[in-house]
This record gives C-alpha cells, sequence and structure tokens, in this order.
C-alpha cells in the first residue's frame, strides 16, 4: 500500500480547525506542494519534507540541517531567526505533531481495531494475553496474527524489533498503525503509558477499546509525573478516545475510573469480587503449573486455565477477557488464547530436580507489583520459606525503596538486595537507602551488589523448602549504569544455572534432606 501524499493546506486546516496555530499572519509557503514526509529527526529528511521542531534537545543547527536537505517549510513554538525558511507557528508542539502524524499516515487507526491498555502493573501481561486470544481467532479464521506494541516488542505485522518507548511517538505509532493496516492485521493490541497520554503522543488515534487496569503510586518524578494526581488524570485521558471502555471494578479509586469511563459509548466492567460485573471471574483455584478460574461473560460461562502463577495474572486475564468481548470474540478462542500465553521475564518459573526448591523470575520493580507477587506467591506456597532478592533504579523512581522495601519486609523470610539499573547512583548506597526503610519491619537483609552472586547465594544458602523470587529485572539483558547500558545475564539464566550447581550438590553430598520434600 502506498502511503498518501497530502498538500501542505490539508495540515495548515487541522492545525487552524485545531486551535493549535499561534500566528495569524499568512504562511509564505505554496500551500498546495504535497508533503512528502513529516519528520521531527533532520537526520531522516528528504526533499519535500514539513519538519517539525520539538523536545527539551532539540537544537537550531537540526533545522539548518533539515533545510539542507529539502524540507521547505517548519512547524515549531518559535521562530528560528537562523533560517530563513516559512514557519508555521504553533501553541502547542506535540497535540501538533500528533495531529499532523495522523495526518501523514491517512488516519490509519479508523481502519484497524485498536485495543489500548493502560494502568500502573500489568499493562505488558494483559498486552500479551491479549494478542494470544486475539491470534487464536485469527488462527481460527485463517487469517494473520495480530499487531503488538509493548514495552518489550514493538511488532506491527512489517516491523519486528524490541521496544524503544512503550508507546512510541507520534510519527513512529502512526508509521506502526499504518504498517498494520498495509499488513493486514485487522487487530492491534498496544500498551498505553500515561506519559504517552500527558504528551499526547495517541491525540487522534481511535481506540476500539481502552482498558483500565490499576492505579497505584508510581512515576512520580522530576522527569515523570510531578504528582499521583498528574500521574492519575493522564491515565484517565485513554478514556476520551475509546469506543468501549473497561474498567477493573477492583482497582483503587474505581468509583473516579468508572465515572471517566462514561464518556465511551458503551463501558464493559470486571471484577474478582463483585458478581454484577459485565466478566466476573471466581472459583480460582491452582494446579501444578496452572491457575484455574470460572469465567462469565454476558455471552459466555467456562472455566478458564492460565499456565502462569500469580494471582494478580487473574486480573490481567479478565481485562484481556473483557476486552476480547468487547470485540466478540467467542470462548473457545478466549480459551485457547490464554491457556498458551506466556510472557518474558513475567513470573518464569524453575524448579530443582527434588521439587523443593522454586525460582521465580518476575519483573516487580516497584512497591505495588512486589506487594502483588509476594503475597501471592505466600498464599499459593504456604509452607515454603520465602527468599526475595532485588535492588532498585538510581537516579529516578526513588519512591519505589520505600514500596518495596515494606512489601518485602511484610511478606519475606530472607532478603538479599543488590543491583537492579543504579545509573548515576552506587549500588551500596541504594541499597543502604533500601534497608533504611526495612528497619522498621525488623527483618534482616543481606546486601549483595553483584548480582550474579547474589542469586548464586539465594539459591545455594536455601536449607528447606523454598521459594526464591528474582525481582525487578525480568528478561531484561542490560544494567543502565554510570556509563549507560551494559550487557548482564538475564535472570532466567541466572536462575538455571544456579539450581543446577544446587541439584548437583543434592545429588553428591545430600546434605538438604528437607528439600526432597516439595
Ligand atoms: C516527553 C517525551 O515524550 N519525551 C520523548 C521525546 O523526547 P523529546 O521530544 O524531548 O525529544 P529529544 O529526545 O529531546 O530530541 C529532540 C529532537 O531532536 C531531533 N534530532 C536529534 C538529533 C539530530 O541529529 N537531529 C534531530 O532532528 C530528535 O529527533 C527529536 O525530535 O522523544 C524521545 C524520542 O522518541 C523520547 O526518548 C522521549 O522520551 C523520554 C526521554 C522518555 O524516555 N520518557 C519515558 C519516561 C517514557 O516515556 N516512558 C514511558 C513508559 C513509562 C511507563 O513504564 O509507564 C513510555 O511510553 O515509554
Ligand atoms: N494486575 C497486577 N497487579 C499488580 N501487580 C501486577 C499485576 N500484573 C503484573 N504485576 C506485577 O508487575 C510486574 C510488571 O508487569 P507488567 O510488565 O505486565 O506491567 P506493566 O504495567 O507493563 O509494567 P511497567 O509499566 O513497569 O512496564 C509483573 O512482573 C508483576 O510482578
Amino acid at each position: 500500500m502506498l502511503r498518501p501524499h497530502y498538500p501542505l493546506g490539508d495540515y495548515y486546516q487541522i492545525l487552524q480547525k485545531n486551535g493549535l496555530l499561534a500566528s495569524s499572519a499568512p504562511l509564505r509557503a505554496d500551500l498546495t506542494r504535497s508533503v512528502r514526509m513529516v519528520s521531527c529527526d533532520s537526520q531522516t529528511v528528504v526533499p519535500g519534507t514539513v519538519f517539525i521542531c520539538k523536545g527539551a534537545a532539540f537544537k537550531a543547527a537540526y533545522l539548518l540541517d533539515a533545510a539542507a536537505k529539502g524540507a521547505f517549510v517548519y512547524v515549531s513554538e518559535r521562530v528560528y531567526p537562523e533560517t530563513t525558511l516559512p514557519c508555521l507557528l504553533v501553541n502547542d508542539i506535540r497535540r501538533a505533531m500528533a495531529l499532523m502524524a495522523d495526518h501523514a499516515w491517512g488516519h490509519p487507526s479508523g481502519k484497524l481495531d485498536i485495543v489500548g491498555i493502560t494502568g500502573t502493573k500489568g499493562k505488558t501481561t494483559t498486552a500479551y494475553y491479549l494478542k494470544s486470544i486475539l491470534d487464536e481467532e485469527a488462527r481460527s479464521r485463517g487469517r494473520r496474527e495480530t499487531a503488538i506494541l509493548s514495552t518489550i516488542v514493538t511488532d506491527d505485522g512489517r516491523e519486528r524489533r524490541p521496544a524503544k518507548l512503550t508507546t512510541p511517538e507520534p510519527l513512529d505509532l502512526q508509521r506502526h498503525l499504518f504498517n498494520a493496516v498495509d499488513a493486514r492485521v485487522g487487530r492491534l493490541t498496544m500498551e498505553v503509558s500515561s506519559q504517552a497520554l500527558k504528551y499526547h503522543r495517541v491525540l487522534g488515534v481511535e481506540f476500539a477499546v481502552g482498558v483500565f487496569l490499576n492505579i497505584g503510586e508510581d512515576h512520580i518524578s522530576p522527569v515523570e509525573h510531578p504528582d499521583f494526581e498528574d500521574y492519575f488524570s493522564s491515565k484517565l485521558m485513554l478514556f476520551s478516545r475509546c469506543r468501549t471502555a473497561v474498567v477493573n471494578l477492583d482497582c483503587d479509586h474505581a468509583d473516579r475510573v468508572l465515572e471517566a469511563a462514561r464518556v465511551c459509548p458503551e463501558v464493559i466492567s470486571f471484577s474478582r469480587r463483585d458478581e454484577n460485573a459485565d466478566v466476573f471471574a471466581g472459583c480460582i483455584r491452582k494446579e501444578e503449573n496452572a491457575t484455574l478460574f470460572r469465567v462469565r461473560t454476558p455471552r459466555w460461562a467456562r472455566e478458564l486455565r492460565l499456565p502462569m502463577p500469580g494471582l494478580f495474572n487473574v486480573e490481567n486475564a479478565l481485562a484481556a477477557v473483557a476486552a476480547a468481548e468487547a470485540l466478540g470474540v467467542g470462548a473457545e478462542a478466549v480459551y485457547n488464547g490464554l491457556a498458551l500465553a506466556s510472557v518474558p521475564g513475567r513470573m518464569e518459573t524453575y524448579h530443582s530436580a527434588s521439587g523443593g526448591l522454586t525460582v521465580i523470575v518476575d519483573y516487580a520493580h516497584n512497591g505495588m507489583s512486589l506487594e502483588a507477587i509476594l503475597s501471592s506467591v505466600r498464599r499459593e506456597y504456604p509452607d515454603r520459606e520465602l527468599t526475595v532478592v532485588f535492588g532498585c533504579t538510581g537516579g529516578k523512581g526513588l519512591d519505589r525503596r520505600e514500596g518495596m522495601a515494606a512489601a518485602a519486609g511484610r511478606w519475606a523470610d530472607r532478603i538479599i538486595l543488590t543491583e537492579d539499573d543504579p545509573g548515576p547512583e552506587e549500588v551500596v548506597d541504594i541499597c543502604a537507602d533500601i534497608g533504611r526503610y526495612l528497619a522498621p519491619c525488623g527483618k534482616d537483609y543481606t546486601v549483595i551488589p553483584d548480582r550474579e552472586e547474589a542469586v548464586e547465594t539465594a539459591v545455594m544458602e536455601v536449607c528447606r523448602p523454598s521459594v526464591v523470587i528474582l525481582a525487578g529485572k525480568g528478561a531484561e539483558q542490560q544494567q543502565k549504569r554510570k556509563n549507560g547500558p551494559e550487557p548482564c545475564v538475564p535472570d532466567g539464566m541466572l536462575a538455571q544455572k544456579a539450581l543446577a550447581r544446587f541439584d548437583a550438590n543434592l545429588a553428591v553430598f545430600n546434605c538438604f534432606p528437607l528439600l526432597g520434600q516439595p
């Protein structure tokens, strides 16, 4: 499919119609000229480009570079005297960029069923569950796999690679949506971060369904949101562009979420507690390697199987079921999709040969998620010792130290503090900070800055049936340190290596007799 080329006048009118023009002076440019590209990166400019000047790191030199490469007009919140290029002066560059990007790619969201998922925790997991369900339905109808834009992967049916941002910037986002239309994937599941909503990355996007999972204290820092209200209200903006809202009745502030959702023509609620919800789950039980629960929707009722531990994952599964319900997906595809679902680095579970030691790798890296996973594991393995290995990021998300310490202090028997993206700080200083918050809980902890050594110690030093949780990194393969990202061995591999040594020791010395008992 060829990308459409529209005249400059179209863009001018869009900006005018949306009150984004900051000057009524006539534009010194040919409005009939066809725009070959809209770009905010001088490195990609071709002749016939409309160049967007935006961003904290923007320099006039980029505009001069764009002009030299053939940009014939620029859009900006200020005039650059360094160039004679005509300027489309706007009062909000982020809104202007999003609407122009949407137009430049031919408003692709109008030709797709897009499900947007927001929430403090569970976005990636829910997106993977939903994609698995939608893929099942597509397969059963002989269609190709659906698309996904997530924190882990960007896969629009044409381009597939690790994601740079959870929700791409508008010009990238609209290109992915265009690719998805072009690849005839029909449906696209995407995570919508609070940053994306705050900075209008999804302005112009039509969502068939918008899912609101939950809200907790997170992402409050000088580089993200100044306070909880800014964070929460940014997330609620998702509903302003959805046909159907999917709302979790069990989340904190559910009343305010429901009220905001009412701007949508349809609202579907889901719950594990309130039987009056449109989609309700009960009778949750655990089998080896699976969680089973009975679900009722307005159209069907049956037991579903999720091959991942973690009771909070039932909430994520219900959100995916409710979104599938909004799209009219049948029960069979829902059942099969969930039964096949897996998410890299989320509740990855490894067992020792004897079965007495389980190691779980999980991406929990704030108070809310660590609380969810530790409380869930405590209920799922009531008789086992619970060890947690974790650290906190440096330079941002400072409130996570208190939240994670509170969760670990409340639920864990053994606590090992280690490295997790220290950035500009020293690992030992971050651990000392976490330690200060652990003190009131009266729990001992050990600091082992080297993560590999920390995992080894956590596994080798267990002396009764145990679960060891490696929290924070999931499937990540980099540690963000002072000099930027550096490669590291992912936790899943560390877990398997440590378990192999553990099993070998057990066989040779038979020194942990209790560990034979699962
Ligand atoms: C506020 C916001 O949306 N910021 C994003 C935005 O930055 P920016 O607009 O300030 O751009 P910039 O990086 O300063 O660059 C300036 C401009 O110069 C241009 N340039 C640069 C070099 C050159 O030679 N020529 C040139 O034209 C660049 O293309 C760019 O347009 O565009 C950048 C490029 O895409 C993003 O990296 C950046 O995300 C910030 C840094 C970021 O990472 N934010 C995080 C907090 C974020 O958004 N996270 C959420 C997930 C949070 C969650 O887990 O919930 C996400 O959705 O990923
Ligand atoms: N519904 C939930 N409630 C609380 N905690 C959850 C929930 N779902 C997942 N978690 C925890 O949060 C971690 C991250 O999950 P996931 O990646 O799905 O969330 P996310 O919203 O995409 O996170 P982030 O914004 O940090 O990328 C999981 O590894 C798990 O520990």
